[in-house]
């Protein structure tokens, strides 16, 4: 059997910059020989993707904007790359937002509408691009996304988002029960902290990270690209018999009391 994923075409959502998990997920899946197509959720990312997709040898990438919180705005961006390329084999989500005042202090603090846009960002959009997405992935496929600890137990200050993540979780695996009979695969990657421009929101992120190369079994926090590598055994064939399952990439950390 083989491993390579020449010949396929996936869909990365939520690169931002070079230090996105997603960029990390876009150059695994590049090495393994995919084609890749980019969303971005405002024209402001258009620019900085392209540039940093040009440095990939011999990828031939499509670009197109796509606003998750807006039904229509997802079944647009679908119907053009169905226009476009017609099959895809899989998609990675890395879409996540809360409001900045809802990322420290407490909890019970948090907002009827700040509550809201981070489930509808952070956890709805799976279930709309999933549902979006089905219909192109006619030779079945894979769908990652993103979670964090905080989603499984408290973690100090991720509060709103935390809840998110349980949400996004929990929809991961009723998705994987609804597409599984399409042979599409639906899987989460449980990444340790990372610096990227996401994590510029969390209060005291700085402490998390000391915290992880303290105690974690691997002492050491993890990177884009290893997430990015276990998105390619997710999204390929090593993973066939995988499906709502998280997996955690975290140097180990999530089996400590
Ligand atoms: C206290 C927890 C420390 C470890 C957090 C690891 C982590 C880092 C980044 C994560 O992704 C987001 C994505 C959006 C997000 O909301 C933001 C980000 C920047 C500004 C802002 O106003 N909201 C917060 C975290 C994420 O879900 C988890």
């Amino acid at each position: 059997m083989n491993f390579s994923l020449e010949g396929r075409t996936y869909v990365i959502m939520g690169v931002a910059n070079k230090r996105s998990i997603a960029w990390g997920i876009a150059r695994s899946l590049h090495e393994a020989g995919a084609r890749l197509i980019f969303t971005y959720a405002t024209e402001r990312f258009e620019k900085p993707v392209k540039d940093l997709v040009s440095t990939l040898d011999g990828q031939d990438a499509l670009f197109y904007e796509c606003d998750v919180t807006s039904d229509e705005g997802v079944q647009a961006t679908f119907d053009q790359i169905k226009q476009d390329v017609g099959t895809i084999h899989g998609l990675a989500h890395c879409i996540a937002f809360a409001q900045k005042e809802d990322l420290q202090g407490e909890f019970k603090d948090t907002s009827r509408d700040g509550y809201l846009l981070a489930h509808n960002i952070s956890a709805f959009s799976l279930v709309a691009v999933s549902r979006a997405a089905q219909p192109l992935m006619t030779e079945g496929g894979g769908i990652v996304t993103l979670t964090y600890l905080g989603g499984e137990r408290v973690v100090q200050n991720y509060n709103v988002m935390g809840v998110a993540k349980a949400s996004l979780d929990a929809s991961m695996r009723y998705l994987a029960n609804d597409l599984g009979k399409h042979a599409i695969r639906v899987n989460a990657i449980s990444a340790g902290p990372i610096r990227t421009l996401s994590a510029k929101g969390i209060g005291d992120f700085n402490s998390v990270l000391k915290q992880i190369e303290e105690k974690a079994p691997l002492r050491r926090t993890v990177s884009q690209e290893e997430v990015g590598d276990t998105a390619y055994y997710l999204l390929s064939d090593l993973s066939r018999g995988v499906t709502g399952e998280i997996i955690h990439v975290d140097s180990g950390y999530n089996i400590l009391g």
